[in-house]
């Protein structure tokens, strides 16, 4: 019987704690939006991807209840609160208000907060996160457009968006294994606290939290604290997963302008047919120049039908939302050209990106393939009865933009026929 249900801030962080689910033994689903029908009977995991992370937060409350009420309602009796690793969230929320709502919608007196992800090189000390070797307030978050990070603290962050005190517990507890972990867990409920920071450097400290909270209704994190849970398929992980079940043609969609994405783009470039979106043409004449790109997408694929082609979204000529907008719509409206034309296996990145492509499709659930990378991991899923392109499934990978090894766009497609 499926028993853990879980909501996700954003699409690729729903993939993220997917992918790290899948690896312990959870048979997971990830629905796009509030699960609405039920699951296959063999699910142990449903994420629910929500768009959550930098909405008003009296909407993100709400959506978030109303995913853990149809998760409820399908079985789930165990709840994994998902946000970034790197702790994205303003003075007002989303992090605290989702959290604490959540809580006390199901009766949980208190829920661990555990940002840490070491195999992505996010770690948590004296309550500091730290990027790599770097702070959160130093790391490439501290001039993100939307959550800007300037503190690491993690206590602190979370207090400002919290209506009850913060709780800690240092590392020198989290070392000394579970049971010390409960005890504290425990002293810091007692005298008021709701959200409790746990600090995690290892993935053992995170299979020593899971342990210790093994009991809990809620717990809360990135997708790290997934690593040290105990699903049903443990022994095997490798059935759990969904093998790629679509063929070419194959294309890359790059929204995300992260560091990571742009390195991993230009290594691809060396090696696949590319373009680049003319952003001034997409603002003028958005279907026009889709076209163009879609029909120079066809002629790659009449000359090499199994090789990937690469679009990526180029330079960010300005940071006004609108025009954010206008180029992933028009990304998301190449996804459907190329399906059109019948492309059927994608590597999308960027988490907005993710999003719109997703919709556009018509895909409302995806089921977990290989990994790629930590967080990172091919899915597949059948459009609904939405899709602007008829009945088809789809092999895709969306990639959350700080993720994945230099040559992560060349390198998946030998992880599927
Ligand atoms: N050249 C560009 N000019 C303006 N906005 C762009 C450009 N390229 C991409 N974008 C937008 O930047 C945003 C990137 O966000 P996202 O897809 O979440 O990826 P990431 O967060 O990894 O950068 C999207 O809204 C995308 O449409
Ligand atoms: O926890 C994480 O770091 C990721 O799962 C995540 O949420 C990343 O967000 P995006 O970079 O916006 O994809």
């Amino acid at each position: 019987m499926m028993t853990l249900g879980a909501v996700a801030d954003d699409l690729t962080g729903a993939i993220d704690l997917a992918t790290n689910l899948a690896n312990r033994g959870f048979r997971t689903i990830v629905t796009i939006g509030v699960p609405t029908s039920e699951p296959r009977p063999d699910t142990d995991a449903i994420v629910a991807a929500l768009k959550t992370r930098a909405i008003d937060p009296d909407d993100a409350v709400a959506d978030s209840l109303h995913a853990v009420d149809a998760l409820k309602r399908l079985g789930c009796r165990r709840f994994y609160v998902k946000y970034c690793s790197t702790f994205d969230s303003t003075a007002r929320g989303n992090i605290g208000p989702i959290s604490e709502a959540v809580c006390a919608r199901t009766g949980a007196g208190s829920a661990v907060v555990v940002p840490a992800f070491p195999a992505a090189g996010r770690t948590v000390y004296q309550g500091r996160l730290f990027v790599h070797d770097k702070l959160l307030h130093e790391s490439h978050m501290k001039d993100h457009p939307l959550n800007p990070m300037r503190e690491s603290d993690v206590i602190s962050l979370l207090q400002e968006q919290s209506s009850r005190p913060v709780g800690a517990v240092r590392h020198a507890t989290v070392h000394a294994g579970p049971a010390r972990i409960r005890a504290a867990l425990d002293a810091e409920t007692a005298s008021g606290a709701c959200l409790v920071v746990v600090d995690a450097v290892t993935n053992d400290d995170l299979e020593s939290i899971a342990r210790a909270t093994d009991n809990d209704v809620v717990v809360t994190g990135g997708s790290g604290l997934a690593t040290g849970l105990i699903g049903p398929h443990i022994d095997d992980p490798r059935n759990v997963r969904s093998s790629g079940q679509a063929g070419p043609p194959r294309a890359i969609i790059i929204g995300s302008v992260s560091e990571t994405s742009r390195t991993q783009t230009e290594h691809a470039r060396t090696h696949l047919p590319w373009r680049e979106l003319d952003v001034t043409a997409v603002l003028n004449q958005p279907e026009r120049h889709v076209a163009a790109v879609a029909d120079w997408a066809q002629e790659q694929w009449n000359n090499e039908p199994a090789r990937p082609v690469l679009v990526s979204s180029g330079q960010v000529h300005s940071h006004d939302p609108r025009v954010s907008g206008v180029v992933e719509q028009a990304n998301a409206a190449l996804a459907v050209e190329l399906a059109r034309r019948g492309a059927r296996q994608f590597i999308i990145g960027g988490g907005e990106t993710s999003g719109a492509v997703v919709n556009a499709l018509g895909i409302r659930q995806l089921a977990i393939g290989p990994e790629l990378a930590p967080g990172v991991a091919w899915s597949s899923g059948p459009a609904g009865p939405d899709s602007p392109v008829g009945d088809a499934t789809y092999d895709v990978v969306l990639k959350s933009g700080n993720f994945g090894d230099p040559d992560l766009f060349t390198a998946a497609w030998d992880q599927i026929t």
